[in-house]
């Protein structure tokens, strides 16, 4: 890589702000950056890896250093997410439990969506939501990569998703669009964009998204507010907006590396000494500030009722919008599942079909948003055939299954990431589960000795 080239005005604000600590901030600035991964407790036998764990990720479940590798089982199974170390600690910070409703606001690619899907353990639900189209796309692949069963994953403006879920979450995270200075060092290029202006224009975009997380959060409701930047104004000045514009206490995390929150930035808040600021110089990762909030008091209570009255309404007209899903079709699909092990909490009982599309909805009025994947899609009806879903593959590799064809060497598994057909000695038959190194991570179906190839299109490398 060259070298970083810091601009002159970034580097005139941090020697003034940080004074005698500056010098060590620029030299730490050139240092290699830190690469780290994280584990999918939710897959089966998931430290079953070819990695070395034997650098953990302080204070971090399952997440470790050193690098891995998109073309690896482990990723293409989801068994592992890439992601800095710094930016693990978000989603660790809010504390989530199984069952919650949990929004993640700014959520592609979705390094923090996995790790709230592995905290909710199957149980609650995650609401991973992206502004950008295309982003949103790679967001539904790595969510369906993790195969989780219990996401809704939309492609939606704030303050139009706050009109649909008024008061609705236990715990949201908001990782914040930002100026990226904590990622100058892993991406040269991330300096050319900066400019003080722009460090205000993000300042200003945070506080717009801030004001429409505050109306789905019920009372006493967490949020977590994160940043891959050091700039105080889109850090503790925000959290300062938080607490004196918004209603939110300051609160303490289980997160106790890295340095604290400074108090002079954000206008000596109580509490400010609990949010994290992770400086190059502190050898974790990349830079990145958190600081979690709990809602104490509440200003929105009239659009709060009004919509929960309309919500009701919604419900019985989403739900005519669903097809009927015949007894004939219903037994297709469950002939399917019948072959293999199902997680502890399926119910199929939740199925519905909308489009010959049949999945269980993790949220049953999705009305009035754009929505990418809405819980666990089970496959498609066609022409009296069923077609499982690759989201169903990832999601059945939570359990060990019996129905698999394991791919016999590299090779293979490469071939087969390329679509083209493999050959089995197994005597299967219909759908099959394909694994290699005992990882699931595709559909095939098997006629005599050949297993089509069911690795979808948009995924084929
Ligand atoms: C820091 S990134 C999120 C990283 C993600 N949380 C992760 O861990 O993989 C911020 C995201 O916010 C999105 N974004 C930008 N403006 C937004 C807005 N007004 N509302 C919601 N999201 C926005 C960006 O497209 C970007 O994907």
């Amino acid at each position: 890589m060259d070298k970083l080239v810091l601009p002159k005005e970034f580097k005139d604000k941090y020697q003034k702000l940080l004074a005698k600590k500056a010098d060590s901030f620029f030299t730490a600035l050139e240092a290699e950056p830190k690469k780290a991964f994280r584990l999918n407790p939710l897959k089966a036998d998931y430290q079953e890896v070819s990695y070395d764990l034997s650098k953990p990720v302080d204070g971090v479940e399952d997440a470790y250093y050193g690098e891995i590798s998109g073309r690896d089982i482990e990723w293409v199974s989801g068994y592992v997410y890439s992601q800095d170390p710094s930016a693990m600690y978000p989603a660790e910070a809010l504390g989530v439990e199984p069952g919650q409703k949990v929004l993640d606001l700014c959520a592609a690619p979705g390094g923090k969506s996995t790790a709230l899907l592995s905290a909710l353990k199957n149980e609650g639900l995650l609401v991973a939501n992206e502004i950008s189209a295309s982003r949103a796309k790679n967001l539904r692949e790595n969510i369906e990569r993790w195969g989780a069963g219990n996401c809704l994953v939309t492609n939606e403006d704030t303050s139009h998703l706050a009109q649909k879920f008024p008061r609705f979450f236990d715990a949201i995270l908001v990782d914040a669009p930002c100026s990226g200075e904590g990622m100058f060092r892993k991406n040269h290029d991330a300096v050319t964009y900066w400019s003080q202006e722009y460090v205000l224009e993000c300042s200003n975009r945070q506080k717009e998204i801030l004001n429409e997380a505050v109306k789905m959060l019920k009372p006493g409701g967490s949020l977590l507010y994160s940043t891959c930047t050091y700039a105080p104004e889109e850090d503790e000045e925000i959290c300062a907006y938080l607490v004196n514009e918004l209603g939110f206490k300051l609160v303490k995390t289980k997160v106790s590396v890295a340095s604290q929150g400074i108090p002079a930035w954000g206008e000596n808040l109580d509490g400010i000494e609990y949010a994290r600021r992770f400086w190059p110089e502190d050898e974790i990762g990349e830079g990145q500030f958190l600081a979690k909030f709990i809602l104490s008091e509440i200003n929105n209570e009239e659009v709060v009722t009004n919509s929960k009255q309309k919500s009701k309404k919604r419900v019985k007209k989403a739900n005519k919008r669903l097809e009927v899903f015949t007894k004939a079709e219903k037994e297709l699909v469950q002939e399917l599942l019948a072959d293999f092990n199902l997680p502890n909490n399926f119910d199929f009982s939740k199925a519905v079909k909308s489009k010959d599309h049949v999945y269980i909805p993790a949220v049953e009025d999705v009305s009035q948003i754009k929505v990418l994947n809405n819980g666990l899609e089970l496959g498609v009806l066609k022409k009296g055939r069923f077609e499982p879903s690759q989201q169903l593959a990832q999601y059945l590799g939570q359990v060990r299954q019996e129905k698999v064809v394991e791919l016999q060497n590299q090779a293979e598994f490469e071939k087969y990431l390329h679509g083209e057909t493999v050959r089995t000695e197994e005597k299967l038959k219909g759908f099959v589960l394909i694994s290699y190194q005992d990882k699931i991570f595709s559909f095939g179906k098997v006629t005599g000795q050949v297993v089509k190839n069911f690795y979808p299109k948009g995924l084929r490398v």
